[in-house]
C-alpha cells in the first residue's frame, strides 16, 4: 500500500459543518461521519491534531452578538469550540478511536490546558489531540489556532476541512462564476483576499513555510485523499 504524505498534521474541522442539516448545534450523523474519516487516517498511522471551530453554536461577530464587547463575544465564542471538541471527543470515544482535548482556556474540570509537550506525546502515542478554545485570545479564529499549534507541534501541513471544495477566485456561495485554483500561493491567497481562511492564519502559514490544503468535509474520502497526497480541493503553497 502506497504510504501517506504526511505523519503529523493539524485538522481544522469546521464548526459550521458540524450542523449538518440543521441550523445550529451538532447534528449526531455528521459528526460520526466526520469522525469516521479521521479514524481512518489514523489507522493508516497519521499522527493527528484537530482545532474545531464554533459557528454552529457562536460566532463572536454573529447578529446576535451586535452591542456585545468584542472580546466578550469572543470568549463566548471560544468556550463554544471547547462544547464542539467534547462532542467530537465523545463521538471518537464511542467508535473506540483515543483521543485528548486540551483547551487553551482553563477549564480544569471540563478539559486538561493545553500544554505543548503533553500534546507532542499524545500525538506521539498515536491519541487525536483536539485542541479547543483556539488560540485563547479574543479578536483571532479558530483557523489561526489551526495554524498556530499545526507550527508549535510540529504538523507537516494544515488541512482546512471546510464547507466548500477548495479555494475559489471569490466566494463561491454568493459568486457562481467563482473558478476553483487546484493551487496557488499564499501571496497570492493574501493579495486577492480570499476569505477562505483569514489573513492572519494565512501569513502566519506563509511565514513559517506551513503548507495548507482546503478541501469539503462533505465530500466523502476527501482527508484520506488529501492525505495519500492525491489531487484534491486545493494546495496553499510558499
Ligand atoms: N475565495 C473563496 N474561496 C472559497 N471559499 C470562500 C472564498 N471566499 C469566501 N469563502 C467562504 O469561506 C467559507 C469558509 O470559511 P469560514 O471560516 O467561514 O468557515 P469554516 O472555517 O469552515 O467554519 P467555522 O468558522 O464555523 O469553523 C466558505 O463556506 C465560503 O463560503
Ligand atoms: O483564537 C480564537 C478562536 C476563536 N475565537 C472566537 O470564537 C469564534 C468561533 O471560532 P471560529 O474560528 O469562527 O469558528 C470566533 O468567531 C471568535 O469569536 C476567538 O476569539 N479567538
Amino acid at each position: 500500500m502506497t504510504a501517506p504524505a504526511y505523519k503529523r498534521i493539524m485538522l481544522k474541522l469546521s464548526g459550521e459543518a458540524l450542523m449538518g442539516d440543521d441550523s445550529y448545534g451538532i447534528n449526531r450523523a455528521t459528526i460520526e461521519r466526520i469522525v469516521a474519516e479521521v479514524a481512518e487516517v489514523v489507522r493508516m498511522g497519521v499522527q493527528v491534531g484537530v482545532v474545531i471551530g464554533g459557528g454552529n453554536i457562536f460566532r463572536g461577530v454573529a447578529p446576535g452578538a451586535v452591542g456585545m464587547d468584542r472580546a466578550t463575544a469572543d470568549y463566548m465564542g471560544m468556550l463554544a469550540t471547547v462544547m464542539n471538541a467534547l462532542a467530537l471527543q465523545d463521538a471518537m470515544r464511542c467508535i473506540g478511536l483515543q483521543s485528548r482535548v486540551q483547551t487553551a482556556l482553563a477549564i480544569e474540570a471540563v478539559a486538561e490546558p493545553y500544554i505543548r509537550g503533553k500534546a507532542i506525546r499524545y500525538l506521539e502515542e498515536g491519541k487525536v489531540v483536539i485542541f479547543g478554545a483556539g488560540t485563547g485570545n479574543p479578536f483571532f479564529t479558530t483557523d489561526t489556532a489551526a495554524a498556530l499549534r499545526g507550527m508549535e507541534v510540529g504538523a507537516e501541513i494544515v488541512l482546512k476541512a471546510t464547507k466548500v471544495d477548495g479555494v475559489y477566485t471569490d466566494d463561491p456561495k454568493t459568486n457562481p462564476d467563482a473558478m476553483r485554483y487546484q493551487q496557488l500561493s499564499f501571496d497570492e491567497a493574501i493579495m486577492r483576499n480570499l476569505k477562505v481562511m483569514d489573513a492572519t492564519a494565512l501569513a502566519l502559514c506563509r511565514d513559517q513555510k506551513m503548507p495548507l490544503a482546503v478541501f469539503s468535509i462533505f465530500k466523502a474520502g476527501a482527508l484520506k485523499r488529501v492525505v495519500m497526497g492525491e489531487d484534491e480541493g486545493t494546495k496553499v503553497y510558499c
